[in-house]
């Protein structure tokens, strides 16, 4: 799941607006101007910053990736996320209560706050000389103390119940195509979790890099958590997962996220798409109605580029086999922009489901598209861009 941004229309972990308010406060006018601003040399400001941080702290380096090329705008990013919601409150707070949660991984401590606060009032002074001035730095000073407070009161909070990561076990590897492995690993302590959701997993080859992974089953009564894998190319961490991890290997795992979830409360019918190894969680999903005993409806589309990229064709065919609520139809093809999602504009009606999209960025934009075009109102639309989630929060 090293995979590319997208940008779909409500994904669960993105902070989107919709403030209640119809004028942006003066410090919200300030803010966005400066990230106006500095948008057109995003980069240079990122290097910037993480150069104050390092040569001020070296000390904090040791927090980050050895190449950062990867990663290292995802902490400058969050931030400036967060800033440009300010007036956004009920948004911004679960937002940033899962960025300080998700931040006590790297070993992050509330002493770390300032220093990143520092940084990030220099670079934007430095790039941002149109805006910049004691109201537009006044303004970033309180909106950078609101949302460090949020994420150090989340840390804490945290803290009295969860540990900032887990240590898990591999204890299978089973190699379905010559690039994607199923995984099964046993956390060292109970992992509690919801079906849809997605973990950040760290390898020992590449410490300090952490991508995102669904889990690809429901909560089991043996605790073991287990993962589908594909190797994309230049990928560190899915490369290490699928070509040299093995039994006895230990990963670090972070805390569980998404809202990807199944709502229990409801017997609506089910439309899941899953392109590739986005079926995972679909398939977590599929389990989680069967262990309710719920006889709701669930359709679901298994897309794939060939068919042997539909490497867990069978466990579907079986989970149908017993399951007469579920119906599972394959659908595949050669780099098919639009395949996936007109199949399901072909079957239907869909209007009385809830809708779950899980797969590639560009297929979970298209697949939203269509749901909506289909009838499905965007809010029984379920999905989290695994690949980009802003700021990378867990
Ligand atoms: N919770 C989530 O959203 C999860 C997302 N993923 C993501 O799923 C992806 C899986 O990668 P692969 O297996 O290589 O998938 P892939 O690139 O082989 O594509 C899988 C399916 O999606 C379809 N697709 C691709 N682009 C499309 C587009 N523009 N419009 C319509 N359909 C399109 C393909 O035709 C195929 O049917 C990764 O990006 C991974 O990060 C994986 C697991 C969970």
């Amino acid at each position: 799941m090293d995979a590319p941004p997208t940008r779909p229309a409500r994904p669960a972990t993105r902070i989107s607006p919709g403030s209640s308010r119809t004028e942006p406060s003066p410090d919200a006018v300030l803010i966005r101007r400066t990230l106006q601003e500095i948008a057109p040399v995003a980069d240079r400001v990122t290097s910037y910053f993480y150069a104050l941080v390092f040569t001020r702290h070296p000390e904090l380096r040791d927090m980050f990736p050895v190449a950062m090329d990867t990663q290292r705008d995802r902490l400058l990013k969050a931030l400036l996320t967060a800033a440009e919601h300010i007036d956004d409150p009920g948004v911004l707070t679960s937002y940033l209560r899962r960025l300080g949660t998700g931040h006590r991984k790297y070993g992050t401590q509330p002493g770390h706050y300032p220093v990143v606060g520092e940084a990030l009032i220099g670079a934007l002074a430095r790039y941002a000389t149109a805006t910049w001035g004691a109201e537009a730095e006044a303004a970033w000073v309180r909106a950078y103390t609101a949302i460090s407070q949020t994420m150090i009161d989340a840390a804490a909070e945290d803290e009295r119940t969860s540990p900032a990561w887990w240590h898990a076990e591999v204890v299978s590897h089973e190699l379905r195509t010559q690039d994607i492995a199923v995984l099964t690993v046993r956390p060292d302590q109970p992992y509690p979790f919801l079906a849809g959701q997605y973990t950040s997993l760290e390898t020992p080859w590449w410490p300090r890099v952490w991508r995102h992974y669904s889990f690809a089953s429901a909560p089991r009564a043996d605790g073991l958590l287990s993962f589908h894998v594909k190797a994309v190319p230049a990928g560190w961490v899915s490369n290490a997962l699928v070509r040299h991890a093995r039994p006895g290997d230990v990963l670090r795992l972070g805390p569980p996220a998404g809202s990807m979830v199944v709502d229990h409360t409801t017997d609506n019918g089910m439309l899941c798409l899953g392109g590739g190894t986005g079926i995972a969680p679909i398939k977590a999903l599929i389990e989680d109605v069967a262990e309710h005993g719920e006889r709701r409806p669930v359709e679901v589309f298994f897309g794939a580029r060939s068919d042997g990229d539909l490497y867990d064709k069978d466990t579907l065919l079986g989970l149908q086999r017993s399951h007469p609520w579920l119906s599972v139809r394959p659908v595949v093809g050669e780099g098919l922009a639009g395949q996936l999602p007109q199949a399901v504009g072909e079957h239907g009606p869909w209007s009385s489901y809830d809708a779950f999209v899980s797969g590639p960025p560009a297929m979970i934009r298209s697949g939203v598209d269509e749901l909506r075009r289909i009838g499905i109102p965007q809010d029984r639309i379920r999905y989290d861009a695994v690949g980009d989630l802003v700021g990378a929060a867990v």
